[in-house]
């Protein structure tokens, strides 16, 4: 039987619209502040992605654009000063920087009450003793499809392909605190489809076009395709080959319009959270 196709972006619309209730009634208007730096078309189109979301739900949002040849120094400095600002409650550096960053110490610098991406490692080390106010947003948006579907990773085998620290090892985190058995797999995993065809949950996270095929997918899994590739046509696809897994699977994310709605909506989320956090 095809399998059910989880619905990002109608989902995402109904966070939205619970988020934007929630912000009507605080006292102040929650803050956030976008840093871009250089002129990444992905990261413009994310950026504009990003403002637009705040502004459907009530947020108030700034943007910083740096010219790709800006300093280090000068990045740092205006770190400085919004973790300063009262009205602004999150504060999120878009990634990739340009080479010339130091990116660890540029997250590092972020107020970890502020760290709405939750790339700080306080917020990081908080996640691991589960103990985190801020969701990790890509791996929370998986998190909260589960959940809408019905899901529940207890005593179930979830399988994460990719080990980053933005998504497959927070997400293998949020998995194994709702008592799934997690396995992480990448890239030196030399018996791969083995492994994945163990999956009840099977989360592709690697970024590689049509990396799990339908012979690696066990039939029924529920299967998350965290990807955001460029095939040859420019055209956006995951890490899943969509059209063969979806005959296999009990569930399927699509790319697009599956996690990447749901990643977005978490920024928005945990926004929500610092301005509460800060007395909003
Ligand atoms: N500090 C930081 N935080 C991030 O969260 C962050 C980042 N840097 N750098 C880049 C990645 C990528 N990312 C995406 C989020 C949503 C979609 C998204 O909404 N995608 C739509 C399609 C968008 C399109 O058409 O291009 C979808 O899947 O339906 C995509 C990509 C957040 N990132």
């Amino acid at each position: 039987m095809a399998a059910t196709i989880i619905d990002g972006k109608a989902l995402a619309a109904k966070c939205k619209a619970r988020i934007k209730e929630e912000v009507e009634h605080l006292s102040k208007r929650p803050g956030l502040a976008v840093i871009i730096v250089g002129d990444n078309p992905a990261s413009r189109i994310y950026v504009n992605h990003k403002k637009k979301d705040c502004a459907e739900c009530g947020i108030y949002s700034e943007e910083y654009a740096l010219p790709e040849c800006a300093r280090q120094e000068e990045l740092l400095e205006l770190i400085d000063l919004l973790n300063g600002r009262e009205d602004i409650d999150g504060i999120l550096v878009q990634l990739p920087l340009p080479a010339q960053f130091d990116e660890k110490a540029v997250l590092n610098a972020i107020d970890p009450g502020k760290d709405v991406d939750c790339f700080h490692p306080y917020n990081v080390g908080q996640l691991m003793i589960g103990e985190h106010t801020f969701l990790p947003c890509t791996p929370a948006g998986v998190m909260a499809m589960l959940d809408e579907y019905g899901i529940d990773p207890a005593g179930k085998h979830a399988v994460v392909v990719g080990r980053s620290n933005i998504v497959g090892k927070p997400q293998a985190m949020l998995l194994l605190q709702r008592h799934a058995t997690v396995t992480i797999c990448h890239s030196r995993t030399p018996n791969l489809a083995e492994i994945t065809r163990q999956a009840d949950i099977l989360v592709a996270a690697v970024g590689k076009t049509g990396l799990i095929t339908a012979d690696m997918v066990n039939e029924g899994a529920a299967v998350i395709d965290v990807a955001m590739n460029r095939n040859e046509e420019g055209k956006l696809c995951g890490d899943v080959d969509f059209e063969a897994v979806k005959e296999k699977a009990s569930f399927i994310t699509p790319v697009p319009g599956g996690v990447g709605p749901m990643t977005r909506v978490m920024l928005l989320e945990n926004t929500l959270t610092a301005a509460k956090v800060h007395g909003k």
